[in-house]
């Protein structure tokens, strides 16, 4: 059974793939906050942007196969056009992708991603592993496609991650536009990362561009 809060048709936003179209699958719940906002400040991760609560969002619902799954999401991709492309995301999405999944996508044409908090190990046969770290922890998935780090994060200096075996480093500015309590300003920390990047040049800047375009 996977449980889905919504599945989409966007561009990435976010990282090196950003502006490319792709069906985003967004999984219910994760390992590092309930997703309450009356346990965020004790949870692991405080300072998440998204609902992954519940079936309820658009397209979303509970598919006992992948098979079922799979056609649900075909069915958002633009009819008769190629060039498919998925994102598993979440919530965490490692608590319930698995092989069989990614065997049913492949089988029917998509190239497969996946944004992962990397506390959790990995299927086989993912074609490009994004792992944003969220715990001083050491990550299960210490190597990948991507590391995205949003910044800035207090215990989580970027000098921690710049020798894992990555293909590619990025900094993304952290949104706390939509938390209750004291935030930073958006622009304070898009500045911070920047004067970040440029004087440590093995990271790259990630804005998420969705949010600037107004899409989902
Ligand atoms: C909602 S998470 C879901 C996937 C997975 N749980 C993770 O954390 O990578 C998707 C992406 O959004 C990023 N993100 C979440 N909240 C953010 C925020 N407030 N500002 C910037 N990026 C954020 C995460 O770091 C991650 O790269
Ligand atoms: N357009 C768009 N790009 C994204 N890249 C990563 C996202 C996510 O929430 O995982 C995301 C998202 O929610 N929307
Ligand atoms: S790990 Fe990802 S989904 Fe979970 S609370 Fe943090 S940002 Fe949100
Ligand atoms: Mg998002």
């Amino acid at each position: 059974m996977y449980s889905i809060k919504e599945a989409f048709y966007s561009l990435q936003g976010e990282g090196a793939h950003a502006g490319r179209p792709a069906l985003f699958c967004r999984f219910t719940g994760c390992n590092l906050w309930s997703g309450l906002e009356k346990t965020r400040a004790k949870s692991e991760c405080q300072f998440c942007d998204t609902d992954f609560i519940g079936t309820d969002g658009q397209h979303g619902g509970k598919f006992t196969t992948a098979a079922q799954l799979r056609t649900h999401i075909d069915s958002l991709w633009p009819n008769g056009q190629g060039h498919k492309y998925v994102v598993f995301t979440g919530g965490e999405p490692a608590l319930q992708l698995d092989e069989a999944l990614i065997v049913e996508m492949k089988q029917h044409g998509y190239t497969i991603a996946i944004e992962t908090n990397g506390t959790i190990a990995l299927p086989q046969g993912i074609d490009w592993v994004c792992v944003s770290p969220k715990t001083a922890k050491p990550l299960v998935v210490s190597k990948g496609d991507e590391l995205k780090l949003v910044f800035p994060q207090s215990h989580l200096s970027p000098e921690l991650f710049e020798t894992l075996d990555f293909a590619h480093f990025y900094l993304q500015p952290m949104d706390q536009s939509h938390l209750t309590a004291d935030q930073i300003p958006l622009i304070d920390t898009q500045q911070a990362t920047l004067h970040y990047c440029l004087s440590h040049p093995r990271w790259r800047l990630s804005l998420q561009t969705h949010k600037m375009l107004n899409i989902d």
